[in-house]
């Protein structure tokens, strides 16, 4: 479920990026009355029997014990701000799932039930063959609302971080991003923004890879290995804090690195801004890196202009009251006057042009790749290319 707000930049190692998540208020308005999952939970004595929750609401379990009669606990799969994903056998189906078991606490609660309110629709409207996680049923049990998925694989971060954040070759790069904005298509025909897209949140539906042997060898000439998955199927997963259309828009929405610049001014968000984080994600695949490491507000505008160019005028113009304090005279970038640090003025310098960017890492189809970048990395929002006019972009062609 999304946290939107996440700020972890240079200092941090990578590893811990995943969990310095600020929390988005989710005090927002969300049923109450949640469902019990058939009759299991409510008739059947559950087994184990109950315990307390850790202090942070989270459920407390063991590897091998009943969770509710029907499922037993294989593993843990993840973890997020909102609770925990167990991986489960079902001993009805006989299948593996993944369980999003969240905590136990008012707010998760009703955030849980908006994402199952989306995750409905997204399943409704596709009867299970969009690139989107599929929910297999939902119940709730000792005050944790548990949301049944099918069974994915690992996350492209988590792929990254395996092949110590080795790049992606740009043919898989070009597979992932067709696929990619291919969900965001269809959940934007849905009229559903994500707005907290990020490679954490797009797992390999597969879990098997290859091992191959990596060019590089290290001082003792040792053969160095990266993985490879078996197959470049991808879905989308975190629907927590997908918006509707009727929805205020004025919110601070995106885990930082992805978020695009118009959240930043507080101009106002729309469908655009799940492109914008699309660009972001998929330089990220292509190099390894983040596109913008950093988590503070002037420092990621000044890298946008350094990578990008200038901000339009007419988004400074508009910026909001608590955003125009990154300008001077409403016309220009405090930058480099406003940097906190001379750390930061040079993780500003050091960041290249996009194009030039494109143009280290990848090698056929770079100038391709690099335009459709510039389309997604478009500062003005009613500018930057639609996930439909994406798609057929010769890149993804
Ligand atoms: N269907 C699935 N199959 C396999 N693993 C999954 C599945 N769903 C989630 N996970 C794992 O659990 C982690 C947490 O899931 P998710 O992002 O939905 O939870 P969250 O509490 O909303 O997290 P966050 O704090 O990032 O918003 C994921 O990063 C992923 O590693």
């Amino acid at each position: 479920m999304g946290s939107s707000g996440a700020d972890h930049g240079r200092g941090e190692g990578r590893d811990a990026r995943k969990r310095r998540r600020l929390e988005r208020d989710l005090d927002s308005p969300g049923s109450e009355a949640v469902r019990d999952d058939g009759a299991a939970a409510a008739t059947r004595p559950a087994s184990p029997p109950w315990r307390e929750d850790d202090r942070d609401g989270h459920y407390v379990f063991e590897l091998g014990e009943d969770f509710t009669p029907r499922y037993k606990i294989l593993s843990k799969m993840g973890e997020g701000t909102f609770g925990r994903v167990l991986e489960c056998w079902d001993r009805e189906k006989r299948e593996h799932v993944a369980i999003k078991v969240v905590r136990s606490i008012n707010k998760y609660r009703r955030a849980a039930m908006i994402e199952i309110d989306v995750l409905n629709i997204l399943a409704r409207s596709d009867k299970g063959r969009s690139r989107c996680v599929q929910i297999l049923r939902w119940f709730d049990y000792h005050n944790h609302i548990c949301i049944v998925f099918e069974k994915l694989g690992s996350s492209l971060f988590d792929f990254l971080k395996r092949n110590r954040y080795h790049p992606f070759p740009v043919d898989l790069v070009r597979e992932f991003g067709r696929q990619l904005l291919e969900s965001v298509a269809y959940m934007h025909d849905l009229h559903l923004i994500h707005t907290d897209l990020k490679p954490e949140n797009i797992l390999l539906v597969s879990s098997e890879y290859v091992k191959v042997p990596s060019y590089k060898r290290n001082s003792q000439d040792a053969m160095h290995f990266r993985y490879l998955p078996k197959s470049s199927a991808i879905k989308l997963i975190d629907f927590g804090s997908t918006a509707f259309e009727d929805q205020d828009r004025s919110s601070i929405v995106t885990t930082r690195q992805y978020r695009a610049p118009e959240i930043i001014l507080g101009l106002g968000w729309d469908y655009p801004c799940d492109l914008w984080s699309v660009g972001c994600i998929l330089v990220e695949l292509c190099s390894g890196e983040q596109l913008f490491q950093t988590h503070e507000n002037l420092e990621h505008l000044a890298m946008m202009e350094r990578v990008l160019g200038p901000l339009p005028n007419h988004m400074i113009q508009r910026a909001s009251r608590s955003a125009v304090k990154y300008f001077r005279r409403g016309a220009r970038l405090n930058w480099p006057e406003g940097a906190i640090s001379r750390e930061s003025i040079r993780a500003v310098r050091k960041l290249d042009r996009l194009r030039d960017l494109v143009f280290q890492y990848v090698g056929h189809s770079a100038a391709s790749f690099s335009d459709l970048l510039l389309g997604l990395l478009t500062l003005d929002p009613s500018r930057r290319v639609t996930a439909r006019e994406a798609l057929v972009h010769p890149f993804l062609n």
